[in-house]
């Protein structure tokens, strides 16, 4: 580690103490992690949760980790360094946060969730603290309590920090998923608008006291799973019925409500994934303004890589009516080319329902790499599409 020169204390968790540092060789300011715990071996150290994920979720929107040092029996995690955190932003802010930084923000971020979720990780601690902000970008940090999708269940482990934990992990179901990230990711929507936690209980019973406060109490119509966990705990729900979020958010826009209550919806089903969420009406402004992105800027091609790479994870592409398909198949596939030449992984929808993307593969001249077609980006986020996953998938 002589290679770093401690500069600032940046946070303490519960794993390890996070400073930022400069890095001497090359004058870059990177984030150390010192772990907490002592680790004698290496092959411990590979074994971590945090750093198994991190080496396999590489994501513009979630934090680099750029290498992991053991000396002296002590472990350092080296992350690419962030300016602050969400919670930061808000703490310090006097007015509200305009809702089209809120739309930006959040699109990063499901973005990150749809990228770990079809990868087989869900994060279970998402909140405000773990959200790191420079400039316009966000990126999800801190996979310590990270799990895979498919890993073995029972999980009886204390997940996530309470005003953000999900009611099936407050009611103890040993079956959870990624939907408690996405429940957590209403909660922080929420909160960036009024700048205060939408459920901020003081213990569990009062978490689940607020939760019932704000959306309402369950019922077994709604969530049937939750009201026999309840049960098995001997609770009982307190009865309420909906608060008007329009009252609680003054700020935000119908469609940022809508998003909010569907992914603070009781039962983990009814939440949209990250991959719907992508797809809200709230953020048609987001693929509209990549239209008059100049691809021909670095950064900007980078920017336009990613979201080609969105929209071939889009569960709706394949719902996709099939006129449209054939009209903007052209476009679509000079896209998709893109996104080959990027060494994109997500191509297996997308070869479905155009053989075209296989004969592009590779070939697409160097000037349709700065061609991001408007009818398709326009056209495969609206809110049909959106409506129709949500009456086609998981309602
Ligand atoms: N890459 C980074 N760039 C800048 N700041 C960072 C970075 N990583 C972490 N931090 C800061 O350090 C704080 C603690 O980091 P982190 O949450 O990763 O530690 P932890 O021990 O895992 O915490 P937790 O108790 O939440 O699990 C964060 O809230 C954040 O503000």
């Amino acid at each position: 580690m002589h290679r770093y020169k401690a500069i600032k204390f940046l946070g303490d968790g519960t794993y390890g103490s996070v400073w930022k540092a400069l890095n001497i060789d090359d004058n870059e300011f990177v984030a150390v992690k010192k772990m907490k715990q002592k680790y004698y071996t290496w092959e411990e150290c590979m074994n971590l949760r945090e750093v198994k994920s991190l080496q396999k979720l590489k994501h513009p929107h979630i934090v680099r980790l750029k290498e992991v040092v053991r000396e002296n029996n002590e472990l350092f995690f080296v992350f690419e360094c962030m300016e602050f955190n969400l919670y930061q932003a808000m703490k310090d802010l006097n007015g509200p946060i305009p809702e089209s930084r809120i739309r930006s923000w959040c699109f990063q971020i499901f973005q990150a969730l749809d990228n770990m979720h079809s990868n087989g990780y869900f994060h279970r601690d998402m909140k405000p603290e773990n959200l790191l902000v420079t400039g316009d970008l966000v990126k999800v940090a801190d996979f310590g309590f990270v799990r895979e999708v498919h890993s073995e269940p029972p999980y009886t482990d204390y997940v996530s920090t309470r005003w953000y934990r999900a009611p099936e992990v407050l009611l103890r179901s040993r079956s959870y998923g990624p939907a408690i990230d996405m429940w957590a990711m209403g909660a922080i929507m929420a909160e960036l608008f009024s700048l205060q936690p939408l459920f901020p209980g003081e213990s569990e019973v009062d978490e689940i006291y607020k939760i019932c406060s704000v959306i309402g109490s369950p019922s077994h119509h709604i969530w049937a799973e939750g009201m026999e966990l309840a049960a098995a705990m001997n609770f009982r729900f307190p009865k309420f019925p909906q608060a008007d979020l329009s009252c609680l958010l003054p700020t935000a826009s119908s469609d940022a409500i809508d998003l909010i209550l569907a992914l603070c919806s009781w039962s983990p089903e009814r939440r949209p994934s990250a991959s719907e969420a992508l797809q809200h009406p709230l953020f048609k402004r987001q693929y509209q303004s990549l239209r008059v992105l100049s691809p021909q800027s670095a950064p900007h091609v980078k920017t336009c890589l990613t979201q080609v790479e969105q929209m071939c994870t889009w569960k709706n592409v394949r719902d996709m009516n099939q006129d449209h398909v054939q009209d903007s198949s052209q476009e679509l596939s000079t896209e998709l080319s893109i996104g080959c030449e990027s060494g994109m992984k997500n191509l297996k929808v997308c070869r479905g329902i155009k053989g075209t993307v296989g004969a592009h593969k590779g070939t697409c001249p160097a000037q349709a790499q700065h061609s991001m077609n408007p009818l398709v980006v326009s056209s495969l986020i609206s809110p049909e599409a959106w409506r129709r996953t949500r009456s086609h998938g998981h309602l």
